[in-house]
């Protein structure tokens, strides 16, 4: 009597085992090695999640296991590649199968209405946006935002020349309001006034700094989508989570990513209260707004705000973050400043702060920033892409819905790409020779690189050049004033010490 019922609950374990094991002996049949996986849920991600950078846990993988290796989001199968090759195949030359990155769990909710250059993943959306925005970034553009990033670089001094000479202030503070003030003028024609803001008034930026601080991706419903994102079953989470939103409506309970898009409208609508009306403004918000008016209607106004957003959030922190490591970087290796300060005398002048100086003639300062930016790459999460077609790449069967991951410390720290001198040096030199293209992957990669690059160099090498210049910056030595850093979204510091000094006229 009881044989039946034993023998179909040892089928049903033994099928529900095999199912498993297929799914996760994925990558062993097709000889790529991958870690081993400690939950059957999660995948690799319960592992990736628990550890306090991501990013670095992909580098420690890479060592075990070689430059292409397989992890799992879930059952989904992930690639973790820092072979040039590979790299270049997925995100260069096959970029028309790899043209998306994988859905995050807010694009989800927001769905394709609301998408923006970031987020969209469908071919002609994404297409669309970008070639709108593309623009606004364009190098003569920037010459004419470079007097406006000036200004804003003014209240920052201001700011400093309050500060006693050899005081240790947290500058990563005060560099966040400045970018939070650029971003602001420069795409939306809006003054904050953040700068001065003592009270920390401005609630977009503390809405901006939570969104960075509390991934959305790791609330519980977060967490279950990434695991099903590629199956029909994800659009349950997203229900769900407008649901749970439906009996908590106040706006104030909005994760802070949703409240900034809501609020987005508010937002731009000041800088029309603000502005004459009859006024056309260069700022980079007016190309989408001419787009949404436009006769073929090229942009939603939805599609507006969604940008609108991105640029804030994309503006604000990831430029900040490169700053405090850039003076971080200056106060430890004073002759690394004494050369720049050096370089900035014999070409740069206050009446000549011109675009092409700053871009073209201070040769060393852009070796710094690219050094910098080369050991601390801020935003490498982003730079994933989804397999929208089956394919080969470099002798490998890619399956569509696969994930790819550059390991970008990998390749920033790969002793042949970056060699002779060891790669763990601060070196600036390093950056005279020419290197292979790809080996540089702060801003990304491919046709989907950062649309903002040009702006947060100009932007970066500006504030340094005027910093630099009048200041002399010393490190904070003691212990408790030390560098460190944290991963949620991007790869941050939590505070920069640092001291300055007047330098003598
Ligand atoms: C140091 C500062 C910055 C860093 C390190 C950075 C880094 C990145 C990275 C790694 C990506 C993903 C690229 C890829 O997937 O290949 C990206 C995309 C993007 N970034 Fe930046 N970014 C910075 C500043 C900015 C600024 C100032 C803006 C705009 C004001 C901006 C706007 C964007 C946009 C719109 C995208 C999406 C592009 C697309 O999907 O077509 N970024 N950024």
């Amino acid at each position: 009597m009881m044989f039946l019922p034993i023998l179909l609950i040892g089928i049903i374990i033994f099928l529900i085992s095999y199912v498993i094991y297929h799914r996760y002996s994925y990558f062993f049949r097709r000889s790529i090695p991958s870690p081993a996986i400690t939950s059957i849920i999660f995948g690799h991600l319960s592992e990736l999640w628990s550890v306090q950078s991501y990013s670095e846990q992909l580098r420690q993988w890479t060592l075990q296991y070689g430059s292409i290796y397989g992890t799992f989001e879930g059952t989904r199968p992930l690639y973790v590649v820092s072979d040039m090759k590979f790299i270049e195949e997925v995100y260069v030359k096959q970029f028309a199968r790899f043209y998306a990155r994988r859905t995050a769990f807010s694009s989800r909710i927001l769905g394709n209405t609301r998408s923006n250059v970031f987020t969209a993943n469908l071919p002609q959306l994404w297409k669309r946006q970008r070639m709108i925005l593309n623009p606004t970034f364009s190098g003569a553009k920037m010459r004419r935002l470079l007097p406006t990033v000036d200004i804003c670089i003014n209240t920052f001094l201001e700011r400093l020349s309050m500060i006693t000479d050899g005081t240790i202030i947290n500058i990563y503070e005060i560099y966040k309001r400045l970018t939070m003030d650029v971003i602001c003028q420069c795409a939306f024609s809006i003054d904050t006034k953040v700068q001065n803001d003592m009270n920390n008034n401005n609630i977009y930026m503390k809405k901006i700094e939570e969104l960075f601080a509390k991934d959305f991706e790791r609330t519980n419903l977060g967490k279950i989508h990434r695991i099903i994102s590629n199956t029909r079953l994800a659009r349950i989470c997203s229900l769900l989570y407008q649901l749970k939103q439906f009996f908590h409506c106040q706006t104030s309970s909005l994760p802070a990513n949703f409240w900034l898009i809501e609020n987005m409208q508010k937002f731009i609508q000041q800088r029309v209260i603000e502005l004459d009306h009859k006024k056309r403004v260069d700022d980079f918000i007016q190309l989408m707004i001419d787009a949404v008016h436009s006769e073929k209607g090229q942009l939603s106004s939805s599609e507006l705000f969604s940008n609108a957003f991105v640029l804030l959030i994309a503006g604000f922190e990831t430029t900040s973050t490169a700053l405090g490591y850039c003076t971080y970087r200056l106060a430890i290796h004073q002759d690394i400043q004494a050369k720049l300060y050096e370089e900035i005398l014999e070409h740069w002048s206050s009446e000549t702060n011109s675009y092409d100086v700053i871009m073209t003639k201070l040769t060393y300062l852009d070796y710094f920033v690219k050094e910098v930016l080369r050991m601390y790459p801020i935003a490498i999460q982003a730079i994933n892409r989804q397999c929208m077609e089956d394919t080969d790449v470099v002798g490998y069967q890619i399956e569509k819905g696969s994930l790819i991951q550059v390991d970008v410390f990998s390749v920033h720290f790969n002793q042949e790409l970056w060699g002779p001198e060891a790669v763990e040096e601060f070196h600036p030199e390093r950056h005279s020779q020419k290197r292979n293209p790809l080996a540089f992957l702060t801003f990304g990669a491919g046709p989907r690189t950062c649309l903002g690059m040009r702006f947060a160099l100009m932007e970066i090498k500006l504030c340094l050049v005027r910093l630099i210049n009048e200041y002399q910056l010393l490190p904070a030595s003691d212990e408790k004033y030390k560098m460190n850093i944290r991963e949620h979204i991007v790869i941050q510091p939590e505070k920069v010490f640092v001291r300055l000094e007047k330098r003598s006229a």
